[in-house]
């Protein structure tokens, strides 16, 4: 009997090993017929096994470099495989154009690999799908995040900003080398806290924080190299029952758990009527759930703060890092923002309209997210019906990917696009209808908080200016990306050295 099993085990796993090989086969043929070139990909990995070898070698994923190059080579549109998934890679604008806006019915929802589906996101913007309501938790949410509600909470993040200010005076006087990285992190998760949903955290202050401690581990496990099982799930998606039972055992449940817990609590004391003169996007939520024409239940709200959390604290931060680092390295650039800031304070202070209208520092914020944009792997969308638009067939099932690191650093979309140049951006505004910067993707899709991600960071940046001037170690080497799958992260601790102004 029991070599009955064995042997039925056996025949079973040889059929699945066989069946995914011609498979894997049939899918790579794919990208030939639809008429597209690209990296020759490994027969079980696809072309993450580049990405991999690449990483092995240099110790770091140089994969933002990698893809422009393929584009250099394999031009324009070309198909890269993530595992047996076909990826066709834009970078025209016109395509771009068409395939995420005009034909958004047909691209409307963002690929989600099988282990996220246990996740305690498939309700929020994130990961849900236009069938499973989308726009109906789109148009929602998106109100929370207009200027008015914006300014409503800038008085939030002064306060929180101020701390952070306090805390690296404490740092700077002891003159010690430290990582900023680390700061920014701490400061926007006490900022989303307390954004929303109202939560006083201490991560700045306390790197045991347990919002600290989870938030951070949970976005250091979606890195497929921390985590097997999710590597795992990339390159067998045809295993997805498997993933989606293993996924309570990862280290990524283990940091979503306390965390959902915590928002659930939080939302029940809410509802009780605690705290109900804050303004903070939990509340608005609130609001909209009593809102009958668009009523959201409580795991929606719940996991669409969860999204906030996930999506608002790392992306910022490695924003601003990049800035720091940036305005430090050109003092010439830095001197220019200063003396605006100096000229706003004069006429008036730092307020949320002086710091909205600040020019220079418009163009220094467009200019670091031209060139670092920190969201690299996330701007794609699976194709739901076969179509073919100007000439380029798509079939059902594909993922189409734009890549900003790619269509930033592209000469033909800016003039010597590896400078920073912020007056680069003078005039911009008459065309902000193009699709040559994409730091928060593109279309009815595109990151919902990227307004209050841009309210973070100029007031951020402009009260770090006002306190210190940011300078570089002698000898401290050049900052080099790190991709980690969905965010593009400097590689070494950032330590520049903050000096005191007057
Ligand atoms: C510098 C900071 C940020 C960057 C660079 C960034 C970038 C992005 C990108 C590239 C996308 C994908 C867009 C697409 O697929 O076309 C996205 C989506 C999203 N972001 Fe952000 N983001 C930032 C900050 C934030 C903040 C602060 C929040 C919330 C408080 C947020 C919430 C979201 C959400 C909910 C989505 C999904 C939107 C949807 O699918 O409807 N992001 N973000």
């Amino acid at each position: 009997m029991a070599l009955l099993i064995l042997t039925s085990i056996l025949i079973l796993l040889v059929s699945f090993i066989i069946y995914i090989l011609f498979a894997r086969r049939e899918q790579f043929k794919l990208r030939e017929k639809i008429g597209l070139t690209g990296p020759e990909p490994h027969w079980f990995m696809g072309n993450l096994k580049q990405i991999v070898d690449r990483k092995e070698k240099l110790g770091y994923d140089d994969s933002n470099k990698w893809f422009n190059e393929l584009h250099k080579q394999y031009g324009e549109t070309f198909g890269i495989y993530f595992g047996a998934q076909m990826n066709i890679v834009l970078s025209n604008e016109e395509d771009i154009k068409e395939v995420f806006i005009k034909n958004f019915s047909n691209f409307s929802d963002r690929i989600v690999p099988p282990i996220f589906d246990s996740n305690q996101l498939n309700q929020s913007l994130l990961q849900n799908t236009y069938a499973t309501g989308w726009k109906h938790t789109r148009s929602a949410i998106a109100p929370i995040f207009s200027t008015g509600k914006m300014k409503a909470m800038q008085e939030t993040i002064h306060s929180k900003v101020d701390l952070f200010l306090d805390i690296l005076r404490e740092k700077a006087s002891s003159g010690q080398k430290w990582d900023i990285y680390e700061d920014f992190q701490g400061l926007t998760l006490d900022v989303i806290g307390k954004c929303a949903f109202a939560i006083d955290s201490n991560c700045q202050r306390d790197r045991n924080d347990v919002f600290y401690v989870n938030a951070r581990k949970f976005i250091a496990n979606i890195d497929i190299r921390h985590s097997k099982v999710i590597a795992a799930s990339f390159i067998l998606p045809e295993l997805a029952p498997l993933w989606r039972a293993l996924y309570k055992y990862t280290p990524l449940a283990d940091a979503e758990i306390p965390l959902v817990e915590g928002l659930s609590n939080v939302y029940e004391r809410r509802r009780g009527g605690e705290g109900s003169d804050s303004v903070d996007l939990l509340k608005l939520l609130l609001n909209r759930e009593d809102d009958k024409s668009k009523p959201m239940t409580k795991q929606e709200v719940i996991e669409n703060c969860f999204a906030f959390l996930l999506a608002g604290y790392e992306t910022t931060s490695t924003a601003m890092t990049y800035c720091s680092y940036l305005l430090s390295k050109y003092p010439n650039v830095q001197q220019k923002l200063y003396e605006e800031i100096m000229e706003a304070k004069e006429n008036g202070g730092l307020t949320y309209d002086s710091i909205h209208n600040m020019k220079y520092l418009d163009y220094v914020y467009k200019e670091t997210l031209r060139c670092y944009p920190p969201v690299i792997h996330f701007i794609n969308r699976r194709c739901l019906a076969d179509i073919t638009i100007r000439g380029q067939f798509y079939p059902k099932g594909s993922v189409v990917t734009c890549l900003p690191h790619t269509v930033h650093l592209n000469p033909e979309n800016w003039d010597s696009p590896e400078e920073f140049h912020p007056e680069r951006f003078e005039n911009w505004e008459e065309k902000s209808s193009s699709l040559k910067w994409i730091p928060f993707g593109v279309g009815p899709r595109y990151c919902v908080g990227m307004r209050f991600a841009e309210m973070e960071f100029k007031t951020t940046i402009v009260k770090l200016l006002d306190t210190f001037e940011l300078k570089q170690f002698k000898g401290e080497a050049d900052l080099i990306p790190d991709c980690n799958g969905v965010i593009m992260r400097p590689k070494d601790p950032v330590r520049l050295l903050l000096k005191p102004r007057n």
